[in-house]
């Protein structure tokens, strides 16, 4: 942080572990610290950043490894990701055929043209991404099939852990289903890959999630199966049922209030302020008691 300017503290005592053939989907309203975690497991937070905790992947602790070893071992290689702006992190000058067949060459031993030519297409296929576009310039693609260029560029140096930032903003519904159906079926293809999806996008989540990690204002305040998520029980913290009640398929009916900025949070529990259960004892920070930070989680409430 320069001097002078508050530090953000975007993400805080956030715990979680996604396994080999699992998904696991991480939500919460924009602004909540979703990318800066992401960015964060794969050393691509602003050199000022400053982060404290493991993350283990492999044999790599991702937050204390330094960039070489991130460069060289963890990323594309261990860990691939598709980032929340696709279309930005394509060379735009370089059609998609080319920035696929290096990205091969550099993550994985396959050598000679004709090989990577066939390799190139080959991941371009897994991320659908047509073969006619390949020859085409990133300027000449649309969000969506920037985002399956992306996506191939991600899947091309075969990870075991693929970070899915908002990979379905601005596709349409059916274009949204064909995109998490592909990420799932990475999943599911048998070699123990796991997924890591951010969206926002609950929808989204509930077609591909094992388990569902809720986020708000820079922590995890609810890790469950995605079954008790979204079918019985229900979520039992209140900003997560609320997450569930604005969607136009259930209630409709939005949480009030904003979250907060992640430079101003209110003392205590954050939520507090949106919360129709809160109460003193929310004015101090709630601890996770089986994957739940909150004073009033749902039983509680129906037990009073
Ligand atoms: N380099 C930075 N310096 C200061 N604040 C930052 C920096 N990067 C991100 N932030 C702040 O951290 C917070 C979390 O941002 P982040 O992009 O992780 O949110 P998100 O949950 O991914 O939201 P969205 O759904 O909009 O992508 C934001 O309030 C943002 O303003
Ligand atoms: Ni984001």
């Amino acid at each position: 942080m320069p001097r002078g300017r508050a530090a953000v503290r975007a993400v805080v005592d956030v715990s979680f572990d996604v396994r080999a053939g699992e998904c696991l989907a991480l939500v919460g309203e924009s602004g909540c610290g979703k990318s800066v975690l992401a960015s964060a497991l794969l050393g691509l937070l602003p050199a000022n950043a400053e982060t404290a905790g493991h993350a283990r992947l492999g044999g790599a602790d991702l937050l204390t490894a330094g960039e070489r070893v991130l460069a060289r071992q963890v990323r594309g290689r261990l860990a691939g990701l598709i980032p929340q702006s696709p279309a930005a992190h394509l060379t735009p000058v370089r059609t998609i055929r080319s920035q696929l067949e290096e990205t091969v060459a550099e993550l994985t031993g396959v050598r000679g043209r004709a090989a990577l030519r066939t390799a190139a297409e080959q991941v371009a296929a897994r991320a659908a991404f047509p073969a006619g576009h390949l020859d085409r310039h990133p300027h000449e693609l649309s969000g969506g099939l920037a985002q399956r260029a992306a996506t191939a560029l991600a899947l091309a140096g075969d990870a075991p852990l693929l970070i899915a930032d908002e990979p379905t903003t601005g596709l349409d519904r059916d274009l949204v289903d064909h995109t998490v159906d592909e990420l799932r079926r990475h999943v599911d293809d048998g070699a123990g890959r796991a997924l890591l999806m951010i969206t926002h996008d609950l929808a989204a989540a509930e077609r591909i999630a094992d388990r569902v990690a809720v986020m708000y204002a820079g922590r995890v305040v609810e890790l469950t199966s995605a079954g008790a998520f979204f079918g019985t029980p229900g979520p039992r913290h209140p900003y997560s049922r609320g997450l569930l009640d604005a969607l136009p398929d259930r209630a409709f009916a939005p949480i009030p209030g904003l979250p907060p900025p992640l430079d101003a949070l209110p003392p205590g529990c954050a939520f507090a302020p949106r919360c129709a259960f809160a109460d003193r004892a929310c004015a101090v920070t709630p601890t996770t008691l089986s994957g739940v930070a909150c004073h009033h989680p749902r039983e509680d409430v129906h037990a009073a």
